[in-house]
């Protein structure tokens, strides 16, 4: 599957100088939730990361919310397992909405849009794990990380090598153009 393509095609990918969830600054962003609209796209993409992860004894799927949400839905449903998220609890933090079950000993896949630094899929791990489940995999759409270890697989449908600045070092700011926080 050729990814960058359809993000490109959605209109998805976009070019110009961005704030990411890091902190960090690009010229780059892929911007998952204009191509996840489309449900026939969502739903390949669910698929093909699910295929990935066929062999691993799941009980759910989670994702980091927003992003992870409609992705995690569509992993689990090609795995056939249940699909939960991850929502950000103030500063630094996510945590797992009441309502949504998940018990002590289940195993579980996390999923993610787009990987810059891993923090994001980090908390929502972490928030999964400390109601006693235990992540055995991690999965992404992009992985666009100088490389990250989850100490579990990362297996990513497409990695791609876009440039990330620290605010200080950007070259963009230099330049002068305007900062867009998407
Ligand atoms: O690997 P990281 O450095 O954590 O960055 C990547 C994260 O940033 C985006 O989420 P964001 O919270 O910005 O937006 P969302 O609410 O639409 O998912 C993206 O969906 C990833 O979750
Ligand atoms: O690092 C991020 O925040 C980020 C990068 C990207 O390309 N797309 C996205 O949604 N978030
Ligand atoms: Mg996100």
């Amino acid at each position: 599957m050729d990814v960058l393509k359809l993000y490109r095609e959605t209109g998805a990918y976009l070019e110009g100088h961005f704030l990411l969830r890091s902190g960090l600054h690009s010229p780059k962003f892929l911007q998952s939730t204009t191509l996840m609209q489309h449900p026939i796209y969502a739903e390949a993409i669910g698929e093909a990361l699910g295929e990935l992860f066929d062999d691993l004894d799941l009980d759910f799927v989670i994702g980091p919310a927003m992003g992870g949400v409609v992705l995690a839905f569509v992993t689990a449903k090609a795995l056939g397992v249940r699909a939960l998220f991850a929502e950000k609890e103030g500063e630094g933090q996510m945590g797992i909405r009441e309502g949504l079950t998940l018990h002590p000993g289940e195993r579980f896949l996390a999923v993610e849009d787009v990987v810059t630094t891993g923090g994001s899929v980090q908390r929502a791990i972490r928030a999964a794990e400390a109601k006693g489940a235990r992540c055995v995999a991690v999965g992404a759409i992009i992985d666009r990380s100088q490389g990250v270890d989850f100490g579990v697989p990362f297996k990513v449908l497409t990695r791609l090598e876009f440039p990330t600045y620290a605010p200080e070092d950007c070259p963009l700011c230099s330049q002068g153009v305007p900062l867009q926080e998407v």
